[in-house]
C-alpha cells in the first residue's frame, strides 16, 4: 500500500462530494426569503407590517402599497454603504409561520454558513448582505437570480437525484423524479401555472447575464426585425432593441408562456420603455402548418432552444426558420459551446448533464452546429466564445433554397 506521503491530496475529491451542501445553503436561504427581508430592513419591515395589518383591516382599500413596492422603496435606498442588518432573533421572528418561529440553531448554523460562503456579512448580533447577495439574490434586483434559484431548487435538484438512472437509460428523469412525461418536456416543465412563472423567472435572470455579449458578438446593425424563438419573458428581444435603435422584435412562444409574459414581464426594468417596439406571438415552432404561423423577419434568434432537442426536431426547426428568412437574412444561435476535444469546459459539460435530466438534447461543439445549420441551408456559419454564460454563432441565408447536401 502507498505512504500516506505519496498519497495525492484528497482535497479536490472532498471538495466535489460536499459541493451540494453549498448549493443547499444558497437555496435555503433563498427559498426561505432571507436575502429579501435583509434587503428591506427593520424599518420597511415595520413598514410592511404595518401596512399588512392595514391591509387585512380594510380589504375594500385597493390603494394599500404592496410589499413588493415597500421592497423596490427598499431597494432604491439601498445601497452597500447603507447596509441593513437583522439579527439571528430579529430573523427568527420575521421568518415565523404561523406564529411558530423556526430553531434559532438550525437559522443561526444556515446565516453563519452563509456567512463564510460570503453570501452575507455579519454574525448572530446583525446579519446583512454582501454586494452580491444585494445585486443577485434579493427578488427585486433587476439582476436577480432568485428565479432560477428556486427553479433549481424545486426540479434540478430532485432530477439530478436521478442522475445514475438518466446515464444508464439516456433519458431524462421527468417520469423518476415526478411522475411526469418524459416524452413531452415542456408539458413537465409547466405542469401547473406557478411553475410557468418559475420557469421563466428562471430563464429571465440567467438571459439577462449575457444579453448584452451574444447580441454583441457580431454586427447586428443591419436588421430590423428580430425574431425570437422560445424568448419566453422577452428578456433577449428587449436587451437587442436597447442595444440596437432601429430594431424591433417580436417574441415567439407557447400560449400560456406569453400570456404569462405579457402579465408579468411587460412592465420589467428593460422591458418597459419600450413601448411597441416589443411584441409577443403565441405558437408552437413544431406545429404542422406553420407558414402563417411563424412572425415575418430578418434576423432569427434561437437563445437555449437546440439544447433542449435531439438532432432531428433541431434540423426541422431550423429547415422552418430558413424557410421563412429573406436572402440576407441571418439566424443567430445563443448556446454555450463546447470546445471541440468535446471535454471542457467543465461548465458546460455539467449543462450537457443538466440537459440529459430534462430535456431530449444536449450542448454541442461549434461543428455540430455548423453541420445541423449547414443541413438547414444555412451558409457563413461563424461561431464566437463570449466569456459569458452563453456564447454565440451566426449562420446567413445567401441562397433563396437550400442546397442539396
Ligand atoms: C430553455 S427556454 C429558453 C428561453 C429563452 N430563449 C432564454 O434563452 O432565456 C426554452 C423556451 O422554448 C419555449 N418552447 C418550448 N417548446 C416550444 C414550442 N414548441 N414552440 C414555441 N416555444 C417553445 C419554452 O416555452 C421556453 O420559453
Amino acid at each position: 500500500m502507498a505512504d500516506a506521503q505519496e498519497l495525492p491530496d484528497a482535497a479536490p475529491v472532498l471538495e466535489l462530494l460536499n459541493g451540494f451542501r453549498k448549493s443547499k445553503v444558497l437555496f435555503t436561504l433563498v427559498s426561505l426569503g432571507v436575502c429579501d427581508l435583509l434587503q428591506l430592513g427593520p424599518q420597511q419591515q415595520q413598514q410592511q407590517q404595518q401596512q399588512q395589518q392595514q391591509h387585512a383591516a380594510n380589504t375594500a382599500s385597493s390603494s394599500s402599497p404592496t410589499a413588493s413596492a415597500a421592497a423596490a422603496a427598499a431597494a432604491g435606498n439601498s445601497s452597500s454603504s447603507s447596509r441593513h442588518t437583522l439579527s439571528l432573533q430579529q430573523l427568527a421572528r420575521l421568518l415565523s409561520k404561523e406564529g411558530a418561529e423556526p430553531s434559532h440553531d438550525g437559522l443561526g448554523r444556515l446565516l453563519d454558513a452563509a456567512v463564510s460562503l460570503q453570501l452575507l456579512g455579519g454574525s448572530r448580533d446583525g446579519y446583512y448582505l454582501t454586494d452580491l447577495a444585494h445585486t443577485y439574490l434579493t427578488r427585486d434586483s433587476q439582476h436577480s437570480l432568485v428565479g432560477y434559484i428556486i427553479h433549481s431548487d424545486s426540479l434540478l435538484y430532485k432530477l439530478w437525484g436521478d442522475l445514475e438512472t438518466a446515464v444508464v437509460t439516456g433519458s431524462n428523469c421527468w417520469s423518476w423524479a415526478f411522475g411526469l412525461d418524459s416524452a413531452d418536456v415542456f408539458a413537465s416543465v409547466y405542469s401547473n401555472d406557478a411553475a410557468v412563472l418559475r420557469f421563466m423567472r428562471g430563464m429571465h435572470g440567467l438571459c439577462q447575464l449575457s444579453a448584452k455579449p451574444v447580441l454583441t458578438a457580431f454586427d447586428l446593425t443591419c436588421y430590423n426585425m428580430l425574431v425570437d424563438l422560445g424568448g419566453a419573458t422577452g428578456a433577449l428581444a428587449a436587451a437587442a432593441c436597447e442595444l440596437y435603435p432601429q430594431m424591433r422584435a417580436v417574441v415567439f412562444d407557447l400560449p400560456g408562456v406569453v400570456t404569462k409574459a405579457q402579465q408579468h414581464f411587460a412592465a420589467a426594468p428593460g422591458v418597459q420603455g419600450l413601448g411597441d417596439r416589443v411584441s409577443w406571438v403565441a405558437g408552437d415552432f413544431f406545429a404542422e402548418s406553420q407558414e402563417a404561423g411563424l412572425p415575418a423577419g430578418d434576423l432569427y434568434v434561437l437563445s437555449r432552444i437546440l439544447h433542449d432537442w435531439e438532432e432531428a426536431r433541431c434540423l426541422k426547426l431550423l429547415r422552418l426558420v430558413y424557410s421563412r428568412l429573406p436572402v440576407g437574412g441571418a439566424l443567430l444561435l445563443c448556446e454555450m459551446l463546447l470546445d471541440e476535444s468535446g471535454t471542457a469546459p467543465p461548465e458546460v459539460l455539467l449543462q450537457s448533464l443538466n440537459m440529459l435530466t430534462q430535456t431530449h438534447g444536449r450542448e454541442r461543439k461549434l461543428s455540430e452546429y455548423s453541420h445541423l445549420l449547414e443541413a438547414a441551408g444555412f451558409r457563413r456559419i461563424q461561431g464566437r466564445k463570449t466569456g459569458s454564460y452563453l456564447d454565440a454563432i451566426i449562420a446567413y441565408k445567401d441562397v433563396a433554397e437550400p442546397q442539396a447536401p
